[in-house]
């Protein structure tokens, strides 16, 4: 072996060993990110359908938002490496997501670039295109050749490109360039190159050489009509552009970069396709295929995955070395605008998402609700409350009822009515929030002042029960009866049932402790004459309330009990109630044991007809009000003002 040639040999190793490094850390490289673009496409809807408007609309170049189907007032944001809107051409799409990645074929690095989406949605559109609108697949053939002609011839590489195509129908692999042959099997060579032996390779020596062979196999695409597209495709298309290149000085040094333009199958609802037969049979092929393909995508990218299912569906198996690994990788997920797309275009959404879920995080809801729309909510619900029927008001009381028991925002949004009470309490939240901080402060002033008079009130009823208490007691020991505990009850005053009409406690008679908001007259005589000595004979009976009692059901009163109180508080009372007869607001009258609306309302129309009441007995002039009436509206009135 003379001296050139151990050099040659040398190289070669070297260059051997060196590609097997590469692979083998190529091989090894699983994690390689797919890089996900959303193309919407136009609003096509029928002419009935327009109304209905978009489900989903892009915000901006990477990101989009769809309608939340849980709660029509949220929408559901996703951020990609890149969003087409309805206006975005086929060239910006083809500049942007496919251009960078096709000299890495040249270097013998492996692309794909795959169209994903509900079916419908414009993948072919994308892909293919037609003669006025170029889609991907014509521009990065011609890029191809475009940088191939671009080396300078004094590299030394020499280039030649092939193509391959086919399709994947029912789990079959069809030769489109050989129309009738039979399904093909996928292989493995020992540096892990995936090829189809026996499918055809035809070298093509320009765009127009490419465009002879490629357009009449398309034709061999088994498409069909389905309700949602006319022209649908049944199976997964797949075109092999193969450049190799070649070592001028050294013949045996080749380099192979595949790249693989595919147009897949929709995603289907064979609810709404209306599927049958073999067009069934195809869905479920189809969507097999899809559902591995979106657990290869999700285990690259996920980083974690052992095993990558490649060998799950003929489509991943034939894309095992051009997915992930150091090829690179772009999806195109298409989406409809249209409302009928809307459960195909959130699945498709989310699938795509899930291929960026390093940055993605595609479940996180942002209320957009428009605050005016949750009060609309609040303001139709009371006016249907107002005009609704029983039923419905039934209804409206259940709901409510639900919407208190909602247990905690732990506990995760699991139905729509729950949903929607945790996203009013959001917006809630939000608006306290975007209060301004006066505003805020002034609430918080509000809830402090309310409490303390709460406080009050509470204390102040403690200490008329208890007066009530002593008073009832004193009676008692006047009268010889055993006395009662004050503690007898020990339930808090708050918290004890209120006595009925019929059936009044002893004690709680002649106390109406949560009317003392304002001090009525008598009430003002009460703190005058409180230190004064009483002397009540009390007996077991019934003290009427303030309620008026009604005709002949009126309380047997003891005739004498005027004659066992001292005589200058009996006279500063009937003073104080003549004097409230005489010149009391509505209110004031309405605060007098006995005298309820319709009696307030007699005496000022007594009033008003014959001036002033000379004394206290004049009141039996007013219609409804007999002899007992009075004395019983006396004593519970004289009563009332010692208690307190
Ligand atoms: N960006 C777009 N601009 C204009 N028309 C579009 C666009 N995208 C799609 N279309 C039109 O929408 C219709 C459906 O598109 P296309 O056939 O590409 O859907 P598909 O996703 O490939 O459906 P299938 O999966 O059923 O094959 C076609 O008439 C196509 O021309």
């Amino acid at each position: 072996m003379d001296q050139t040639a151990l050099v040659l040999v040398t190289v070669t190793r070297r260059i051997r060993m060196a590609q097997r490094v590469a692979l083998s850390e190529g091989g090894n490289k699983k994690h390689s990110r797919v890089r996900v673009a959303v193309r919407l496409r136009p609003f096509l809807a029928q002419p009935d359908e327009r109304d209905d408007g978009p489900c989903v609309r892009g915000l901006d170049s990477q990101n989009l938002e769809i309608i939340n189907w849980r709660n029509a007032t949220e929408s559901v944001k996703y951020h990609f490496d890149a969003f087409y809107g309805e206006k975005t051409t086929q060239q910006e799409v083809f500049l942007s997501s496919v251009k960078p990645i096709l000299p890495h074929v040249l270097n013998g690095q492996n692309a794909s670039v795959f169209a994903y989406g509900p079916t419908g949605a414009g993948k072919t559109h994308t892909m293919l295109g037609s003669s006025e609108q170029l889609g991907v697949i014509p521009r990065a053939v011609r890029e191809v050749f475009n940088l191939v002609n671009a080396k300078d011839a004094n590299e030394g590489w020499d280039y030649k490109i092939g193509m391959s195509y086919l399709e994947i129908y029912n789990e079959k692999v069809l030769d489109l360039l050989s129309p009738n042959s039979q399904d093909l099997p996928i292989r493995e060579d020992k540096d892990k190159n995936i090829f189809i032996p026996g499918l055809t390779h035809i070298t093509i020596s320009s765009f127009s050489d490419f465009d002879s062979h490629f357009v009449p196999a398309s034709l061999n695409r088994t498409t069909a009509s389905t309700k949602l597209n006319q022209r649908s495709s049944r199976s997964h298309a797949v075109l092999l552009i193969k450049v190799v290149r070649t070592w001028r000085a050294l013949h045996h040094r080749q380099q192979t970069g595949k790249l693989y333009l595919i147009d897949l199958a929709g995603s289907e609802d064979n609810r709404r396709t209306g599927n049958q037969g073999i067009r069934l049979k195809e869905s479920g092929a189809i969507n097999l295929s899809l559902f591995t393909l979106s657990k290869v995508v999700d285990s690259l990218n996920s980083g974690t995955a052992i095993r990558v299912p490649y060998r799950d569906s003929k489509l991943t198996r034939l894309l095992q070395d051009s997915l992930g690994g150091s090829a690179h990788s772009v999806m195109i997920t298409n989406i409809a605008p249209e409302y009928k797309y809307y459960f195909d275009t959130f699945s498709a959404l989310n699938f795509a998402a899930k291929s960026k879920l390093i940055v993605n995080k595609p479940f996180t809801r942002e209320t957009v609700a428009p605050p005016v729309l949750t009060v609309k909510r609040a303001r139709e619900t009371h006016e249907a409350q107002e005009s609704g029927t029983e039923p419905q008001k039934k209804r409206q009381k259940e709901e409510r009822k639900t919407e208190q028991d909602v247990p905690s925002s732990s506990t995760s949004v699991q139905s729509l009515s729950e949903s929607s009470v945790m996203d009013r309490l959001i917006v809630l939240e939000k608006l306290m929030m975007s209060c301004q901080d006066k505003d805020r402060l002034g609430m918080l002033k509000d809830v402090a002042q309310s409490r303390k008079e709460i406080q009050e009130l509470k204390e102040k009823q403690k200490e008329l029960e208890i007066k009530a208490m002593l008073f009832g007691r004193l009676a008692g020991e006047k009268a010889g009866t055993k006395p009662e505990s004050v503690f007898k009850n020990t339930v808090a005053p708050l918290q004890r049932k209120q006595p009925s009409a019929t059936k009044p406690s002893r004690q709680q008679a002649v106390v109406q402790p949560l009317q003392v908001l304002e001090l009525q007259p008598l009430q003002q005589l009460a703190v005058k004459v409180k230190k004064q000595s009483v002397c009540v004979k009390r007996k077991d009976r019934k003290i009427p309330e303030q309620a008026e009692p009604p005709d002949g059901k009126e309380n047997t009163m003891q005739t004498e009990w005027e004659s066992r109180l001292d005589t200058s508080v009996l006279e500063q009372s009937r003073e104080k109630i003549l004097q409230v007869l005489n010149t009391g607001s509505l209110k004031e009258l309405k605060g007098l044991q006995q005298i309820g609306d319709k009696k307030a309302k007699l005496i000022l129309g007594w009033r008003e007809i014959n001036g002033r009441f000379t004394k206290v007995e004049d009141l039996v002039k007013v219609e409804g009000m007999t002899e007992k009436r009075f004395s019983s509206f006396m004593k519970a009135n004289i009563l009332s003002a010692m208690g307190k």
